[in-house]
């Protein structure tokens, strides 16, 4: 039986600090606006996106949300950006995705001010986490290090086997656990023995967007297994990449769907947005 990596507490607990952290900011007079951007409504994104709102009252945050019908240009997404750019009182950009097929995706992240991009995805925020440099790193990645740690699991010199080269979420993660001195390898659509390379990992993370994909055979007895993937069937029940009934069995410690992975990717947003606020 596996101990439970429980996400929902740890992010309470990022959340407590960052409160503390921006009472004292506001005590020297420095405020903090998000930008929050939609364009279209998706269901699961407005759920991700309330989240959001909420993690910012809470922690003291002021969001501004605009809320753009599915038809808006991509002229006019980019206006809106760039006033939000040009506007001092506002510290963090973000830009819910999904866009709508019309819109390219990486214009509009090129587009985001580097020194407002909470979500970490402008090329210059992903160029500074290659090199090693200060700049915003990805949340979701970046919560994932901060479960491990807060759940005393060693990075250093440990196999970990990443699934999923994503700009958001596999290739920062890989990135980041290099940073932390693990050995790492990245899996992806193209790899052969994807079974095999699994079992080789003490700490296994997957982030490839298929339901229940990972099986207990996958894993090593006694890894870490930390799923990033979200699913929700029709009778909105959540369920991650990894199989859990199975990999709980084998694993020492994994991290559940919902309540793992999910509440972290909002407390390292709200971690870039006080960063955003000492710039
Ligand atoms: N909890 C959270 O906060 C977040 C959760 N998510 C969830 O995480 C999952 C992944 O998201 P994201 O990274 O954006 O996904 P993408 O769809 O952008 O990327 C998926 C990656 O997985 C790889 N892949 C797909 N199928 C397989 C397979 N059968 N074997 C090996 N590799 C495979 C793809 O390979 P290739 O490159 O070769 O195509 C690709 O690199 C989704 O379920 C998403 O909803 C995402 C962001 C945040
Ligand atoms: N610009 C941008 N930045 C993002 O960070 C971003 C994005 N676009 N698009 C979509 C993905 C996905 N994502 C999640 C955020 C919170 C939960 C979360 O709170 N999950 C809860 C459950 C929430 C629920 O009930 O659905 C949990 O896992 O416990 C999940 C996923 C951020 N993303």
């Amino acid at each position: 039986m596996a101990k439970i990596i429980d996400g929902k507490k740890i992010s309470a607990e990022i959340k407590e600090e960052l409160k503390n952290e921006v009472a004292q900011l506001k005590a020297q007079g420095i405020e903090g606006t998000l930008a929050v951007i939609q364009v279209g409504n998706d269901p699961a994104s407005s759920v991700y996106v309330n989240n959001k709102k909420k993690a910012c009252a809470y922690i003291g945050i002021n969001s501004e949300s605009f809320e753009l019908p599915e038809e808006t240009t991509q002229e006019e997404l980019l206006a809106l950006i760039a006033k939000l750019n040009a506007d001092d009182s506002i510290n963090g950009i973000l830009v819910q995705l999904p866009v709508p097929k019309h819109i390219d995706e990486k214009t509009i992240i090129n587009a985001i001010s580097p020194k407002k991009d909470v979500d970490g995805f402008h090329p210059e925020s992903v160029g500074s986490l290659v090199i090693g440099q200060p700049g915003f790193v990805s949340c979701t990645p970046a919560g994932i290090i901060e479960l491990l740690k807060r759940s005393n699991v060693t990075i250093d010199g440990k196999n970990c086997v990443i699934v999923g080269r994503s700009n958001i979420v596999g290739k920062p993660m890989a990135l980041l656990m290099l940073r932390e001195n693990a050995t790492v390898t990245i899996a992806h659509s193209h790899t052969k023995n994807l079974k095999e390379i699994c079992q080789n990992a003490d700490i296994l993370i997957i982030a490839i967007g298929k339901r229940e994909f990972i099986t207990g055979d996958y894993i090593k007895e006694g890894a870490v297994v930390i799923d990033v993937g979200i699913h929700r069937d029709e009778n909105n029940k959540l369920a991650g990449d990894v199989k859990y009934d199975e990999a709980e069995k084998k694993a020492s410690q994994i991290t559940p769907v919902p309540g793992g992975v999910g509440p972290m990717t909002i407390a390292m947003l709200m971690n870039n947005c006080v960063k955003a606020m000492k710039k």
